[in-house]
């Protein structure tokens, strides 16, 4: 078991309740099935998540960068705190106070700069490895992207992937690290992704939780193979709340490490973030225009809980 570097002491993480149990039908989509699209768009309204299979990722970038990410979090602690300048964090999550039952390496998707300065902590090979998984989840989501535009007749077709495959876009990845513990923790608190889509990848350790429409929690049962989407804060936005930013959490499974992997794919700084004009016949907006740059600064700081779309919803003439 992975030694967080201060003790955990348990007081500051009571016992949390998962949903005992509690699991609904994920929708699945087979990316192969010529009606993908009509079920990614029914499972963006309804849910706000589902799970891809069919995906085309090559299973091996995958597990050999879970097997790298694995043994660095096996490092002792003093090691692994050498890499807090390039993203590693333990416990605290955000800048506003919130903690979780996690270890992660957290940074931007444009890993040049900061791979060669770690070269000593996280190795070359390492680097590599999330190129290539980044490069091949990033392709999945702008597939899924262009997917929900044919599907909504949005024009052009690339309207919505465009701002993934941009060379600036703002894009993050997350490797997330549970250690296993003998009770549930709250790993993750809940939160909705301020992006447009988010892509998890988890070992088979479970914890991931959503909530749905009527607020109840539900868990989502692991699978290596396949891949999670979370529909984040922009995309509501951009449907003008057709598609529903998803609340999900993590609550750590007794005695299974869970190693998560996340792109959070999000536009370039400047983009302007308003509902698409195709799906505006005749419709108000109900968002305050903002750009994601504007967004995202009012987001981080933010606590991981607060209702971040609020700060841009028009009120109610
Ligand atoms: C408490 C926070 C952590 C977070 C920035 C924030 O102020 C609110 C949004 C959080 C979140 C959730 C999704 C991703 O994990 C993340 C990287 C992001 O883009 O927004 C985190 C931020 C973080 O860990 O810094
Ligand atoms: O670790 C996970 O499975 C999900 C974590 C998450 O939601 C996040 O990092 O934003
Ligand atoms: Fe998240």
């Amino acid at each position: 078991m992975v030694v967080l570097s201060q003790p955990v002491e348990h007081v500051n993480f009571p016992a949390i309740k998962s949903c005992n149990g509690n699991s609904t039908h994920i929708p699945v989509v087979d990316l192969s099935n010529p009606d993908a699209k009509t079920q990614i768009v029914n499972a963006c309204q309804e849910f706000g998540f589902f799970k891809v299979i069919n995906h085309g990722v090559p299973m091996e970038i995958v597990t050999k960068l879970e097997a790298q990410a694995l043994s660095f979090f096996k490092q002792p602690q003093n090691h692994k705190n050498k890499a807090a300048p390039f993203g590693y964090g333990n416990k605290n999550i955000g800048r506003k106070g919130d903690t979780g039952w996690v270890e992660y390496l957290l940074f931007g998707t444009d890993t040049q700069l900061i791979s060669q300065n770690s070269l000593t902590i996280l190795p070359n090979d390492f680097w590599a490895m999330v190129n290539k998984y980044l490069s091949a989840v990033k392709n999945l989501a702008c597939e899924i992207l262009k997917l929900m535009a044919e599907e909504l007749n949005l024009q052009p077709k690339n309207v919505l992937s465009r701002l993934l495959s941009d060379k600036k876009s703002d894009s993050f990845f997350r490797i997330n690290h549970y250690p296993a513990s003998d009770r549930n923790e709250l790993g993750f608190g809940e939160h909705t992704d301020p992006q447009i889509i988010s892509v998890i990848r988890s070992n088979n350790a479970s914890g991931l939780e959503i909530a749905l429409k009527d607020g109840t929690w539900t868990q989502v049962p692991a699978d290596p193979s396949s891949f999670f989407i979370t529909v984040d804060d922009c995309l509501q936005v951009m449907t003008n709340g057709r598609f529903r930013s998803v609340k999900h959490r993590v609550i750590t499974e007794s005695l299974k490490e869970r190693l998560s992997m996340i792109y959070f794919g999000g536009p370039p700084l400047s983009e302007k973030i308003a509902p698409s004009t195709s799906l505006m016949q005749g419709e108000e907006s109900l968002y305050k225009e903002f750009t994601w740059g504007e967004y995202k600064k009012a987001a981080f700081n933010t606590k991981l809980a607060f209702n971040r779309i609020s700060f841009f919803e028009k009120s109610p003439s």
